[in-house]
């Protein structure tokens, strides 16, 4: 194959598989018992089977309710036009249902990830309670990111009759509509409708139409953060064919004939603040982005998680760009033209900063034909998105915290090619393509 069909071949396979996984689920009976504190002061608390709540029962729990709040800048606000639903909070219920009992862990892992890392373990940590009653919504958001173990969200659906309130989910161009209110109206047996997705995914609830859509929230977090699977584990036929493809664009001298890096901007966000390394989610990876990692740990590649900054000049044409091992703020209004900013980010990320150009960037004036040689091309794979140099606001999430907010990271592998140097076609650097791989740099590139 050709230079550019191992190219096309390998992007091809960089696949992004839906980002939830859903079903239905039946349940003993004590599973639907629930207990629930009622307004007012008087200490009361109520008793509901939930496998065949009467309208009365459910009338009494939605009273027991406060309005839901949700995130917006780090505040919590009340606002109906964006999220209208009642909540109750952990100390103000207990539910019989234990999500780990009825093997929703199990599915849930095998459901999101690929190969063996569908049997991590993973800790389902309960949230809340909501009652969506009729014209009950909540507008697309996505789950306010707690800390770097965590990685989604289960909602379950509890079987109280209701019609509408489906849970749509976006990423990219696609979306998908999960909707359990016929299933659970059908039914005999007690049955719960559950979907798990990852938190960074924007997600959005229809208005419900009639009667009480009541759901469980679960935070869903790696629980085995020390137990890398990967190593041992036998490859998934998607993954075995990925595995292939990488390899052969690895081994194409013609591809950063230079050397270089090969990158993957990862299709999801990860919850990190100043300072956090990527390293840290080496073993937290989501979906697809496992996927590319446990591919790049079964070839034994060079590779490791890096966060692209990219900066335009404020005057002139040139771009610098870093891939730094950390994520840094606050360094100040990207344009600043100055080289301050750039060896601010590279202290800053301390071990592995690299400067780096796209193949078709030009760069500064000022850096000598000395520096140009020591930039590092990279081959963009799939799209890598920027993160901004100033502070991140995330702007709806469904909690006020603002203490993580999601950022893009990037997979990248480092390519060696042995032999005489081919920098000679750098000598019209910063005006030009990096030697070898225009056509590919150009039919590859989609920078955010
Ligand atoms: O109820 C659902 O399906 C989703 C709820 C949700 O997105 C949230 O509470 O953050
Ligand atoms: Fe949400």
């Amino acid at each position: 194959m050709s230079a550019n069909e191992n190219y096309q071949a390998l992007k091809a396979l960089v696949l992004s598989k839906p980002p939830y996984v859903s079903g239905t689920c039946t349940v003993s009976p004590e599973q639907l018992v629930l207990f629930y504190k009622t307004a007012g002061h008087d200490n009361a608390a109520r008793y509901v089977d939930l496998t065949k709540p009467s309208p009365e029962d459910v009338e009494a729990l939605a009273a027991a309710c406060h309005p839901a709040m949700f995130g917006c800048n780090g505040e919590d606000v009340l606002d109906e036009t964006y999220r209208r639903a009642g909540v109750l909070l952990p100390g103000d219920f207990v539910s019989g249902l234990n999500p780990a009992e009825v093997g929703l862990g199990h599915a849930i892992c095998g459901g999101l990830f690929e190969g063996s890392d569908g049997a991590r373990q993973v800790r389902m940590k309960l949230d809340k309670m909501n009652v969506y009653g009729e014209g009950a919504f909540f507008k697309a958001h996505k789950d306010t990111p707690r800390d770097t173990a965590m990685f989604g969200s289960l909602v379950i659906v509890l079987p109280a009759p209701h019609v509408g309130g489906a849970l749509v989910l976006r990423q990219g161009d696609d979306e998908w509509k999960v909707d359990f209110a016929e299933a659970l109206r059908t039914v005999e047996q007690p049955t719960i409708g559950y979907i798990a997705f990852f938190s960074d995914v924007e997600h959005e609830v229809l208005p419900v139409e009639s009667g009480k859509r009541i759901t469980l929230t679960y935070n869903l977090c790696f629980d085995d953060k020390d137990n890398d699977t990967s190593q041992l584990a036998a490859l998934s036929p998607h993954e075995d064919e990925l595995k292939h493809a990488m390899q052969a664009v690895v081994d194409d001298r013609s591809i950063l004939p230079e050397g270089g890096y090969l990158c993957f901007g990862l299709c999801h966000q990860y919850p990190v603040k100043e300072g956090t390394k990527t390293s840290t989610f080496d073993n937290r990876l989501k979906g697809a982005d496992a996927t590319l990692k446990r591919v790049c740990v079964s070839l034994r590649l060079n590779w490791r998680l890096a966060v692209f900054y990219r900066c335009k000049m404020m005057w002139g044409s040139g771009v610098r760009s870093v891939l730094a091992d950390r994520f840094v703020k606050d360094l100040g209004e990207c344009g600043e033209e100055t080289r301050d900013v750039w060896e601010e980010i590279l202290r800053r990320s301390r071990t592995h900063g690299d400067y780096v150009r796209l193949p078709r960037d030009k760069l500064p004036r000022y850096i000598d034909e000395e520096g140009r040689k020591s930039i590092k091309t990279i081959l963009p794979v799939s799209e890598i998105k920027e993160n901004k140099l100033t502070t991140q606001y995330m702007v709806y999430g469904n909690q006020a915290e603002l203490d993580h907010v999601y950022g893009w990271m990037a997979l990248v592998i480092e390519v060696t090619r042995e032999g005489p140097s081919a920098s000679e076609s750098d000598k019209q650097a910063g005006t030009e393509s990096a030697g070898g791989q225009r056509d590919i740099g150009e039919a590859g590139m989609e920078q955010a």
